[in-house]
């Protein structure tokens, strides 16, 4: 099967060329560059040399309709809103990495994202890809989580499902490394920045948090909202959410593990640790999966649950790749078989 990737030269779309080199059924047809069409990706991208080396091409929609049967989306938020719709009427499936088709209400939009919604029959129609819980078998239109969402949904979602916290209890605390910002230039991304420091950011203003209330509230309805905050620590890959709640009633860390295990069994790119055993950032990074550990405080019957993924992987093009897997009924692995890189 042929597929296209705009936004191909972005962190997200290089990683989707890794992972899309390894899939047995998928053949990368083109590749798309908003403001670079002179080069081979590999000349731009030495590490590609000898892997991929095909050439950056503007969008050349009827072109990518003729040739391609899946188009990746891996543009910054606000692009891919305006420029899906000829793909969906020529019957391209179309994978979405940004944010621009995650929220189901478009008067969310201005206010988290800062642009307006996508046309409402888009919102309708996209199906929210949170893979290990969410239907996508033939969707055309698949809105992948972000990053955050993905490591703290899969965090919660066996709390919210078993009812098992106060719902107005929640605290999520996530730290993020850099390559979560993409490869454009900013301050705050600066080296003389970021090392040796730790930078909370978008305090109760991050465009994650109504995703990840939309989500849970189709668990549990009674949601209404999360404390949320996000920080930059100083490493390439990778994501770790703490997140506390209060529990319902009193429970061992035993007990609430095996729930987490009952949930997560059939899944396997989650791997939930053993009780007690509070997972790294290191031991996903360069794979798809999500590690989730936790303990419950007995003093404070406060339950700790820490995830961990690689944002590029799981966070973005993993999750991507899960989905293209799941949408046309290819094993759950194709394409994802990359053991962590550790240390
Ligand atoms: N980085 C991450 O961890 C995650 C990212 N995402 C989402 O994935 C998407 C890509 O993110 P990321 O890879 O970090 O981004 P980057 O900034 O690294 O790359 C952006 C890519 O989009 C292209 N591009 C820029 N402007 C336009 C435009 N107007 N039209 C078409 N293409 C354009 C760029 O092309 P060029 O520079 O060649 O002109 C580049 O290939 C974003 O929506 C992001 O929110 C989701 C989850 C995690
Ligand atoms: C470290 C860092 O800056 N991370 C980005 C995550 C980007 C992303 O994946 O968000 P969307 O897909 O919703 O645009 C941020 O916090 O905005």
């Amino acid at each position: 099967m042929k597929i296209s990737i705009i936004g191909a030269t972005g962190y997200s779309g290089l990683e989707l060329i890794r992972l899309l080199e390894s899939h047995s059924k998928v053949e990368i047809f083109s590749l798309h560059s908003y403001s670079n069409y002179s080069e081979n990706v590999a000349y731009l991208y030495p590490h590609l040399k000898g892997i991929c080396e095909l050439p950056l091409e503007p969008i050349d929609v009827s072109r990518i309709c003729q040739h391609s049967q899946v188009v990746f989306f891996a543009a910054p938020s606000g692009i891919a809103k305006d420029q899906v719709a000829p793909f969906l009427e020529a019957g391209l499936t179309v994978i979405d990495l940004s944010g621009d088709l995650r929220l189901k209400n478009p008067d969310d939009y201005p206010t988290w994202y800062h642009f307006p919604a996508a046309e409402k029959g888009l919102l309708d129609q996209a199906i929210y890809g949170l893979s290990e819980w969410a239907d996508v078998k033939k969707q055309k239109l698949i809105s992948n989580p972000g990053c955050y969402a993905t490591a703290t949904l899969l965090a919660l979602a066996p709390l919210i499902i078993e009812d098992l916290i106060e719902l107005d209890s929640i605290v999520v605390d996530a730290k993020s490394g850099l390559s979560g910002a993409g490869k454009s230039m900013q301050t705050t991304s600066m080296y003389t920045e970021v090392n040796d420091n730790l930078t909370i950011y978008k305090m109760n203003q991050h465009q994650h948090i109504p995703e990840i209330i939309q989500q849970l509230k189709k668990w549990q309805s009674g949601v209404e909202n999360i404390q949320f905050s996000t920080s930059l620590i100083p490493i390439t890959r990778g994501i770790s959410t703490t997140i506390y709640a209060k529990l319902k009633s009193r429970l061992t860390t035993e007990e609430l593990n095996a729930f987490y295990t009952s949930h997560y069994n059939d899944k396997p790119f989650v791997r939930i640790q053993a009780p007690n055993k509070l997972p790294t950032i290191k031991q996903v990074v360069g794979s798809n999966f999500c590690d989730i550990g936790m303990t419950v405080n007995p003093t404070t019957n406060q339950v700790i649950i820490v995830s961990t993924i690689d944002n590029l992987v799981k966070g973005a093009a993993g999750q991507a790749v899960q989905n293209l897997n799941q949408s046309f009924g290819f094993a759950p692995n194709d394409g994802l078989k990359f053991s962590p890189i550790f240390p």
